[in-house]
């Protein structure tokens, strides 16, 4: 585009030149308060004192289902849609979505990337590798077994299944009745003679999906399975496996260690070797570019790979935009394009970004419509605070909520930049662990942290805009439809580990917003993609025509 064409309309009543902070706190939502609502129960006095605010300073928003683009209303938000709404100002169809039509058309039979691994069907085998369950966040089972079935149909002879157990999206121990079903789809396979097979697994955590290089060993562990055949545990079966592992080592399904299928004679039925095709089978992109990397970078320094087959890789879909990785994939990415940060960016906004390593992409590669770098690094400047590793969080539930609010009041208070923009991420890591008690630690750390960031914008006379990608936190059980705890055959309740459809805060404020500025009464429908242009408004600019509406109007008092 044209330098011209990202000039933004300036706005009629909004000044420009204050400091404006986007705090997004991870896994944040909003539910009416009982004992498995732990921002309830979370001493959370800067969150409490916002919501006083409605509902002229503080509203709700749509942050799953169609409003991120996800296929249907029982999709819950998650933080790529997420932050890809809040960046981009549109609501695109995503990953899940688009993949649903290239196999309800058979177009993914059709395309580059299939033609591209159709090769290697006739003399080689295709290994599939992905996460095997039906959260719908970065993969889905019946995604997969489609894809099996249609792989079959166009010539594949031999294929290898590389499963990644579940238990994050999805309830704890419901992977063994994945992979019972995809065992079944695999015989009927056999049965039409196709040589089809799991050949190894390991938990998503703790193999393969590490993201934004927080721990290339989770990496090294998957590869060591799937293209070695080498794992600490081996087994004939994978249902075996999932069960005995989870049983004898009191492991959770995120955290199972990794382990081959093995014939009668010991030896592993799939490593991959030359002249195999690899389809990494997940559409969402952040726990997938790591081992893109891997299976794609002839030159490949993260860990030893030993081995570097001569193979034809795809991804589901293009991962990284930027990088163009992996350069084969099977289904076009959404074309987000024209973001807010790239806007304002143009528009002489300078930008400071910050997380923790396990979100840092979220503020910046998300938010950019899955981009990598800076738009322009003389007006950008993206810090990430080191993550521990090895950890699960609910050990260190406080994670850097800390570090990532010092330094962002640093920043804030050297005027150096016109947008701070963090995201927090204890409501939704700790949520993930199951760990109720220590989700509400989790949850008060993230409140002091938008304290420090809420003083920070004082000092400056700038203004604040607080909101959450999606839930978590807020609710920690599994319900029935009335909303009732459901309880498991022991009488325990079942613990949810996964995101929620509840909807989302947004809260503005901080002594540089203009007198008279409010929500708006008439956007009843809003999602996370009406706050860019929200965020537009108060650096003193109109949105693009094509945006999702404002949230805010001024009133001339
Ligand atoms: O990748 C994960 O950790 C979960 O599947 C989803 O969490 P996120 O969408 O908040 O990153
Ligand atoms: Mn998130
Ligand atoms: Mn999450």
């Amino acid at each position: 585009m044209e330098t011209s064409q990202w000039k933004l309309p300036d706005h009629p009543k909004l000044p420009k030149g204050k400091t404006v902070a986007v705090v997004v706190l991870d896994g944040w939502g909003e539910a009416n308060a009982d004992q498995y609502n732990c921002i309830a129960v979370a001493d959370t006095p800067t969150m409490d004192s916002l919501k006083q605010g409605a509902p002229d300073k503080w509203r709700l928003v749509k942050a799953h289902g169609t409003a991120v683009g996800l296929p249907t209303e029982d999709d819950m938000g998650n933080s790529e849609v997420g932050h890809n709404a809040l960046g981009a100002g549109r609501i695109y169809a995503q990953g899940a979505k688009l993949v649903d039509f290239a196999l309800a058309s058979g177009k993914i039979f059709q395309g580059e990337g299939f033609k591209y691994i159709e090769e290697c069907l006739e003399n080689g085998t295709l290994h599939l590798i992905g996460l095997l369950s039906d959260g719908g966040v970065h993969s889905r089972l019946d995604q997969l077994q489609l894809l099996l079935k249609g792989a079959a149909e166009h010539g594949a002879k031999r294929i290898r299944v590389h499963i990644l157990t579940d238990g994050r999206d999805v309830l704890d121990g419901s992977s063994v009745g994945f992979v019972e079903i995809l065992e079944k789809d695999l015989e009927e396979l056999r049965k039409k003679g196709v040589d089809a097979q799991i050949a190894s697994g390991g938990g998503r955590m703790y193999v393969t999906m590490d993201r934004y290089e927080n721990d290339w060993g989770v990496v090294k562990r998957g590869w060591d399975a799937q293209v070695l055949g080498e794992a600490p545990y081996k087994f004939r079966s994978a249902v075996e496996a999932v069960k005995k592992l989870r049983e004898d080592l009191k492991v959770s399904d995120q955290y199972i260690p990794p382990f081959v299928i093995v014939d009668e004679n010991g030896k592993p039925v799939g490593p991959i070797v030359d002249g195999d095709a690899v389809v990494t089978i997940n559409f969402r992109a952040d726990r997938m570019v790591m081992v893109a990397k891997a299976f794609e970078y002839e030159n490949f320094d993260k860990f030893d790979r030993v081995r570097f087959p001569k193979i034809r890789y795809a991804g589901m879909l293009q991962y990284d935009g930027e990088l163009k990785l992996p350069s084969h994939y099977l289904v076009e990415p959404p074309e987000i394009e024209r973001t807010s940060g790239e806007y304002l960016v143009h528009n002489g906004i300078r930008t400071f970004a910050c997380s923790e390593t396990v979100k840092f992409g979220h503020v910046t590669f998300f938010w950019n419509g899955n981009r990598s770098g800076y738009f322009n690094p003389e007006l950008e400047e993206y810090v990430e605070i080191p993550s521990d590793s090895g950890i699960t969080f609910n050990v260190q539930p406080k994670m850097k909520a800390l570090e990532i609010a010092e330094k962002t009041r640093e920043v804030i208070l050297s005027r150096r930049f016109d947008q701070v923009r963090v995201n927090l991420p204890n409501g939704d890591m700790v949520g993930h662990t199951g760990d109720i008690e220590a989700t509400v630690v989790a949850c008060k750390a993230a409140d002091d942290a938008v304290k420090m960031i809420l003083d920070a914008i004082e000092q400056v006379g700038g203004i604040y805009v607080v909101t959450a990608d999606h839930g978590n936190a807020e609710d920690m059980v599994k319900r029935n439809k009335s909303g009732q705890p459901l309880l498991d055959k022991n009488g325990n309740i079942q613990i949810l580990t996964s995101h929620t459809l509840q909807p989302v805060p947004v809260a503005i404020g901080g002594p540089g917003l203009a007198p008279g500025v409010r929500f708006r009464k008439d956007v009843s429908k809003a999602g996370l993609a009406n706050v860019a242009a929200t965020v537009m408004n108060l650096h003193g600019f109109e949105a693009p025509s094509d945006y999702e509406p404002t949230l805010i109007e001024v009133i001339d008092n």
